[in-house]
């Protein structure tokens, strides 16, 4: 499946979908003041699926999860929960779980009664309200922590309270915004692990989870929605944008891409001949989406090469390309080594290479990219 939203919105099996964004758009204040926070988005998440919604600060994937919870009202379009149109109802008759970055919980009730609280908002009797409230705890391994309140708690222990608030309604849709954004890189990692097993915990629950990280987004997700001004611009399953990015745009937030501009040259199957300045690479050609044409010999377009793809050696070898290092930034398992490549005055590479490397700024290098290993991304429509 190709990832053009105009061509493949749809998740991936023939059922009811369990969440229906139709054409939905939300504007904020009023007048000249007003601005369009979401533009015509149109979405569907399967039952039991996982869609991300990625994109930068102020895309409008906060505004999507909240018109789906109730938190604002879509000045045009449609939300849906399965076949039941949900727009008009208020947040409390929705039957969605949500779950926010700064885990909102009540700082004067204990752990239990945070929990217990969704439930009484919701009109669960009160005789299965201690069942719900054990089975949501220990389904986050907070069971030991009932009696404890949100001040007496770590970052991540209190978000484990806030999804298990979420999860005891028991809900059909589960909303996540930003869960983990609060938490420290360490802690975070380990929720991220939590997650997928609660994912798997719940076979049957529908999930949008906002992010603006797409290491969250490529671990969790079935499909990532990739979001940009208000607008969806891409959508596909996580290894089909890694691999296949259908825009520079997504190439870029999808794992820093080195975009490298070239021009098609031979094309046979998924395979071209590319020129990049005065040399030629063979590359990944991707079939292009449905109604684009194909990669015309002379096309201009772009090559995503990811940062682990490039080699750089002191010495020449067969392919290599001669480069100056520019800078080298050391993060832990690999160093980022960012290099000026001969004969493309206007593209920084950035390569990250194995352990910590030692190169000084302006040594002589030569780098290699592994033939096939990079992918061309069209430019049609990027700005
Ligand atoms: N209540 C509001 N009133 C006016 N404008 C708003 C309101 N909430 C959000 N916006 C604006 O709408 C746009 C989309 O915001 P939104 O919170 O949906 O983005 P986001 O992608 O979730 O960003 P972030 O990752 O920073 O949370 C932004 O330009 C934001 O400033």
């Amino acid at each position: 499946m190709r990832g053009s939203v105009s061509s493949t919105p749809t998740p991936p099996s023939s059922t009811t979908p369990a969440i229906t964004f139709d054409r939905v758009t939300v504007t904020y204040g009023r007048g000249r003041s007003a601005s369009e926070a979401l533009s015509d988005f149109s979405l569907r998440v399967a039952p039991g699926e996982t869609v991300a919604l990625l994109g930068p600060s102020g895309s409008g994937k906060s505004t999507a999860l909240k018109a789906l919870a109730g938190f604002v009202r879509p000045s045009s379009g449609r939300v849906r929960l399965g076949d039941r149109d949900i727009t008009d109802l208020p947040p409390a008759r929705r039957g969605i779980g949500v779950v926010v970055q700064s885990y909102a919980l009540f700082p004067h009730l204990r752990v239990r009664d945070n929990v217990a609280f969704g439930l009484r908002a919701h009109r669960v009797a009160r005789s299965e309200i201690g069942d719900r409230v054990t089975d949501a705890l220990s389904m986050v391994s907070m069971s030991a922590y009932a009696d404890r309140l949100p001040r007496e708690l770590s970052g991540g222990q209190q978000q484990r309270v806030a999804i298990a608030r979420a999860l005891a309604i028991r809900p059909g849709v589960l909303l996540l915004d930003e869960p983990l954004a609060a938490l420290d890189a360490a802690l975070r990692q380990s929720m991220l692990t939590e997650l997928q097993q609660l994912r798997a915990a719940l076979p049957d629950t529908a999930m949008l989870y906002v992010t603006h990280d797409q290491s969250e987004a490529l671990a969790l997700a079935d499909r990532v929605a990739v979001m940009r001004d208000a607008h969806l611009v891409d959508l596909d399953t996580a290894d089909a944008l890694w691999a296949r990015p259908p825009s520079t745009f997504t190439a870029a937030f999808l794992g820093g891409a080195n975009l490298v501009p070239c021009t098609v040259g031979r094309v046979s199957g998924t395979s071209a001949l590319v020129s990049v300045g005065d040399r030629m690479l063979s590359v990944t050609a991707p079939p292009r989406r449905v109604g684009a044409p194909d990669w015309a010999p002379g096309t201009s377009a772009m090559v995503c090469i990811r940062p682990h793809e490039i080699t750089v050696a002191a010495t020449s070898g067969h392919g290599s390309i001669r480069a100056r290092v520019t800078a080298t930034v050391w993060q832990g398992s690999t160093t980022r080594v960012t290099l000026a490549v001969d004969g493309l005055p206007d593209v920084l590479l950035d390569a990250d290479l194995p352990g910590r490397t030692e190169h000084d700024i302006d040594s002589a290098v030569w780098v290699t990219i592994a033939p096939g290993t990079g992918v061309l991304v069209s430019t049609n429509g990027a700005p």
